[in-house]
């Protein structure tokens, strides 16, 4: 069996640092990260407010993305083994064999051929002042400039999250205001029940 699990949320939300556990502890389990989609800089159009316009969907190569997402669902032990994840057999019968994609990123519900490949969904919110606070602290491999959060990311934030609510109506939200462990137990004990339920 294989299932796609999307790990979605707001910049510094924790989407990785959830992802980087259920990694560890779910069986067959590989992930693709957004990020590493980004564009080079020099594609990255100038906006009017004078930002590079780095939260938006053309800011990523969305087909490239979803054709690895495709890879893996074509061969999920041969993804594996080339992203040096270590495949068991489960059962007997390797067609029975669970294989697991975690697909984490701040805009993976905002695409709509990705949109829809998703077996469950989750989202991490925090507020504006813990978001602006943990992403001052953060620095990306092109960092931030000053005004961008307010400028460009927070108001790029609420426009996609408005969109992503119409585009889907199966997403798990949680709060990441929460504990890491509180999160992470939450998040696998549900894809347990629906391992267990499928
Ligand atoms: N539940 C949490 N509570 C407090 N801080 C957290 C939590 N989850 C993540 N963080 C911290 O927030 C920052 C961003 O986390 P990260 O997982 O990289 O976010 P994202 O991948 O969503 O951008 C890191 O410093 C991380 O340690
Ligand atoms: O990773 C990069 O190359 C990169 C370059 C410039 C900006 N980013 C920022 O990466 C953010 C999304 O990643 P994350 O992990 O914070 O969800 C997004 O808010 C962008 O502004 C990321």
């Amino acid at each position: 069996m294989k299932y796609i699990i999307g790990i979605g949320g707001v910049t510094n939300g924790g989407k990785t640092t959830l992802t980087n556990v259920l990694l560890k502890t779910l069986p067959n389990c590989c992930v693709i990260h957004q990020d590493d989609f980004f564009k080079p800089q020099d594609q990255i159009e100038v906006g009017e407010d004078g930002f590079r316009q780095w939260d938006v969907i053309e800011a990523l190569d969305m087909e490239a993305m979803v054709n690895t997402v495709k890879g893996w669902l074509e061969n999920p032990v041969k993804f594996a083994r080339s992203h040096g994840v270590t495949v068991s057999p489960l059962s007997e019968d390797p067609e029975r064999d669970t294989h697991i994609l975690l697909v984490e990123g701040f805009l993976i519900y905002n695409y709509k051929p990705l949109a829809e490949i998703y077996d469950k969904c989750y989202y991490i919110s925090i507020p504006y002042e813990e978001c602006k606070r943990r992403r001052s602290s953060r620095t990306y491999t092109v960092p931030d400039p000053p005004g961008l959060f307010d400028g460009h990311v927070w108001p790029m934030y609420l426009k996609h999250r408005k969109e992503m609510d119409n585009n889907c109506n199966a997403i798990v939200y949680l709060d990441g205001l929460k504990s890491k462990d509180e999160i992470y137990s939450q998040v696998f004990g549900n894809i347990q029940n629906t391992l267990l339920n499928s």
